[in-house]
């Protein structure tokens, strides 16, 4: 599918009559976290292409442990995949506990990373790992591609595995030790490879197939792909309290900091373009698609129209409080198992009384104008993800001050919103209602792909020698005015307050709603 989708992509630029012979550079993004698995034959295959055939007929894989072509498994376990439980505990606990694990990778095990991911398919398909050469993140498989030889796998995404300690900048013996189990961890440490420290610099020049086959340049540079999410930070020049939601099929949070604080509860990884920072992010399962089916509810069909979910979200006060005296209408939508907080697919309703703090399932018994459905959801639903995203990342926001400079309480400063649900104007209220941001909620006003815009700047930053740091590059050709645009308003005094109150009760539910799991009720 994924290199039947680079045919595809390049087919339309060419259609579209885009001069290939132009381009001196190019650079990508890959989703975080899917693992690829090359064969010995890989390399061969790669060097070797014919630009008379396609990607897919000469690069293809046989089927379930058969090992044929350039890979040595048809499938790569996705962002999706939840497969590993049993190998996230193993490594969660091999270095003495989660918190360990992410102080010294940046995020404690989680079912998507390639250091469990590769555990479990080394257990499961021995054969198929005998059988692998090479492994690659998306973001290496597509520069490998491009490059016609397995790439290094970059800097920034190498921090999305389990297996890279950060502060020293190198694999981590013990967890490779884990991951190869009685298996050579020479080997495994071959087939991951070197990892260049920097993300600016050219691999070299693209395929001899490229050039014949859509006209690229003999001096096009490929230069290092990374991951979506980290490609998203480098499409503006963002600032140390700026957060960026992205509102995809996954709902992400990101910030760009220089302070290096681990916890089990996020995801700390390198910056993919300057060395010293990072990006802290959060990364939930159930974003756009969840939202999907309350907005399909709510019509009554799937005419896919968000018109009356917008106005429902927009006619329902906050928390769906209409006084003060009235319970927060607090719930959890995960039509998926989640990954913040690892808990199994499901819907929770609760009531929440502040004074005094009390929690109580809106149980159908709690009579039907307690919590209406699904109208009530809409709102709901968008406040529970927002409070999620504040919830825990609170203790890195600093305080700010208002345009008329009256000091303002720990936020961001400005909440940048991108991904398809950024279109979306009710969305973008509530989330500086609930998020706050002293300049306001913006969105990404060029291109229609923040990811794809960053790896373009990356790109071009690359072919021009990474003279400059990436952040003077961006911000000399940033053009606020007609770059980005303010969708909504950030910090509404009081309102803002009172989602402070419902983080409690929100914190509360997630606790309770892990013990009835825990408990299997
Ligand atoms: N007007 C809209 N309002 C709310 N959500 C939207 C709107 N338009 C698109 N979306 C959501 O955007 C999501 C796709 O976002 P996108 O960033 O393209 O996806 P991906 O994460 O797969 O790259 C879909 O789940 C869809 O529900
Ligand atoms: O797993 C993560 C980040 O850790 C996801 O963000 C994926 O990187 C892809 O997300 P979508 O583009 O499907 O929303």
């Amino acid at each position: 599918m994924w290199l039947d989708a680079i045919e595809l992509v390049l087919q339309r630029l060419k259609d579209a009559g885009l001069d290939f012979s132009k381009v001196k550079g190019i650079s990508g993004a890959g989703m975080q976290h899917g693992t690829v698995f090359w064969s010995h034959d890989a390399e061969e295959l790669l060097k070797g292409l014919d630009p008379a055939k396609t990607l897919l007929e000469q690069l293809e894989s046989g089927g379930e442990g058969e090992s044929r072509g350039a890979f040595s498994h048809p499938f790569s376990p996705n962002w999706q995949d939840a497969s590993t439980q049993k190998q996230c505990e193993a490594f969660d606990s091999y270095l003495g506990g989660p918190e360990k694990l992410a102080a010294i990778t940046g995020s404690k095990a989680h079912h998507r990373f390639s250091g469990p991911q590769i555990l479990r398919f080394r257990e499961k398909y021995p054969e198929a790992y005998k059988a692998t050469a090479r492994i690659s993140l998306v973001s290496s498989f597509l520069a490998s591609i491009f490059l016609g030889k397995v790439a290094p796998i970059d800097i920034g995404d190498v921090t999305g595995m389990n297996l890279w300690d950060i502060q020293k900048a190198q694999w981590h013996d013990q967890l490779l030790q884990l991951t190869a189990g009685g298996t050579s961890v020479a080997d495994l440490r071959q087939r991951l490879g070197h990892v260049p420290k920097s993300g600016g610099r050219s691999f070299g020049p693209v395929a001899s197939y490229f050039r014949s086959r859509f006209g690229f340049p003999a001096h096009c540079s490929v230069i290092p792909f990374t991951g979506d999410n980290p490609s998203t930070i480098l499409a503006l020049p963002l600032q140390p309290s700026d957060a960026m939601v992205s509102l995809g099929t996954s709902t992400t949070f990101l910030m760009s900091t220089p302070n290096y604080r681990p916890d089990p509860a996020y995801h700390f990884m390198n910056h993919p373009a300057a060395a010293g920072l990072y990006m802290f992010m959060l990364c939930y399962k159930n974003g756009g698609l969840a939202r999907e089916q309350i907005r399909d509810a709510v019509n009554g069909d799937e005419s896919g129209s968000w018109d009356r979910f917008n106005d429902t979200a927009t006619a329902t006060p906050p928390l769906g409080q209409s006084s003060a005296s009235d319970p927060m209408k607090l719930g959890l939508f995960f039509p998926r198992p989640e990954i913040v907080p690892n808990v199994k697919a499901g819907t929770w309703r609760y009531l929440y009384y502040p004074k005094p703090q009390t929690l109580h399932p809106a149980s159908p018994s709690s009579g039907s104008s307690a919590w209406p459905e699904p109208t009530a959801d809409v709102r709901a639903i968008i406040e529970s993800q927002f409070l999620s995203l504040r919830l825990r990342s609170q203790s890195l926001v600093t305080p700010q001050k208002s345009s008329q400079g009256q000091a303002l309480p720990p936020q961001p400063r400005r909440v940048y919103l991108v991904g398809g649900g950024s279109q979306n104007p009710a969305i973008a209220r509530i989330a500086g209602e609930v998020l706050g941001g002293s300049e306001g909620v913006f969105k990404l006003d060029i291109g229609g792909n923040a990811c794809a815009l960053g790896a373009a700047y990356k790109a071009t930053w690359g072919v021009e020698g990474g003279k400059e740091t990436f952040e003077e590059y961006v911000e000399k050709r940033w053009h606020e005015d007609g770059f980005v645009k303010r969708v909504a308003d950030g910090y509404k005094e009081g309102v803002w307050e009172r989602y402070g109150e419902a983080l409690e009760g929100f914190d509360m539910m997630e606790k309770e709603v892990l013990k009835i799991a825990a408990e299997g009720l």
